[in-house]
C-alpha cells in the first residue's frame, strides 16, 4: 500500500510522514526532497531559476513515477501537489493508494510558517502577519476542495504527532 499525505504548507506532512513510515516499516519519500535530489537543485532555486510552472510539471512527473513504481511507501507531497494537473484524480484512481489530509487551521499554519518562511518560496516574501493570514486564507479557499477529496481527513490542531498517529491508525486499520 502507498499512503499519500496531503495538506497545506506546514500542516506536518514531511514530519508526520517520516514517523508514520517508521511505525509501519514502510519506505518514506518526501516528494520535495525527491525532486531536489533528482534535479540536483533546491525547491527555492527551481522556483527562482525555472519558475513555478516548471516546478509543477516536475511534481506531476515524479508523483506519477513513484505511484507506478513503489509499494509499502509513505509519500509526503508538497502543499500544492494535489491541486495541479490531474494529480488528485491520479492519486484517487491508483490501485492500493490511500490519501490522508492533514487538516490545520489558519492560526496553526501561521504560527508554523512564520518560523519557516525561508524554505517556502510562495510565502518567503510575505512581510506582515496580516498579509500572511490573508494569503493562507485565500490559498486554503482555493485548495481545500482538492484536499477534501482525500480518503481520510485528520484534524491536527493542538494534537501531538503521537495523537495524530493513534487517530490515523484507528481510521486506517
Ligand atoms: N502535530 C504537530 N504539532 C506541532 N508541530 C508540528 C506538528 N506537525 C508538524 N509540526 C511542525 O510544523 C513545521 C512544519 O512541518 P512540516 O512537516 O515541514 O510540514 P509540511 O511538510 O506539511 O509543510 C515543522 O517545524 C514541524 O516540526
Ligand atoms: O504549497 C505549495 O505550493 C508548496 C509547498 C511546499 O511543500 P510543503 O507543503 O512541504 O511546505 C513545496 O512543495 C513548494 O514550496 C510549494
Ligand atoms: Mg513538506
Amino acid at each position: 500500500m502507498i499512503l499519500v499525505l496531503i495538506g497545506y504548507m506546514a500542516s506536518g506532512k514531511s514530519t508526520f510522514g517520516r514517523i508514520l513510515a517508521e511505525k509501519l516499516h514502510y519506505e518514506f519519500i518526501d516528494l520535495d526532497d525527491y525532486i531536489e535530489k533528482n534535479e540536483k537543485s533546491t525547491i527555492s532555486d527551481i522556483f527562482k531559476i525555472k519558475g513555478e510552472i516548471h516546478f509543477r510539471k516536475l511534481e506531476t512527473q515524479y508523483l506519477k513515477e513513484l505511484l507506478e513504481s513503489k509499494k509499502d511507501l509513505v509519500l509526503s507531497l508538497g502543499g500544492g501537489t494535489p491541486c495541479y494537473s490531474s494529480n488528485m484524480n491520479l492519486i484517487l484512481e491508483s490501485n492500493d493508494v490511500k490519501s490522508i489530509y492533514l487538516k490545520a487551521s489558519i492560526p496553526t499554519l501561521m504560527a508554523r510558517l512564520k518560523n519557516e518562511k525561508g524554505k517556502r518560496p510562495l510565502v518567503a516574501h510575505i512581510e506582515t502577519d496580516d498579509m500572511l493570514a490573508e494569503f493562507i486564507g485565500k490559498h486554503l479557499f482555493e485548495r481545500s476542495p482538492f484536499y477534501s477529496m482525500a480518503n481520510v481527513t485528520i484534524t491536527t490542531d493542538n494534537k501531538s504527532l503521537k495523537a495524530i498517529m493513534e487517530e490515523l491508525v484507528l481510521e486506517l486499520f
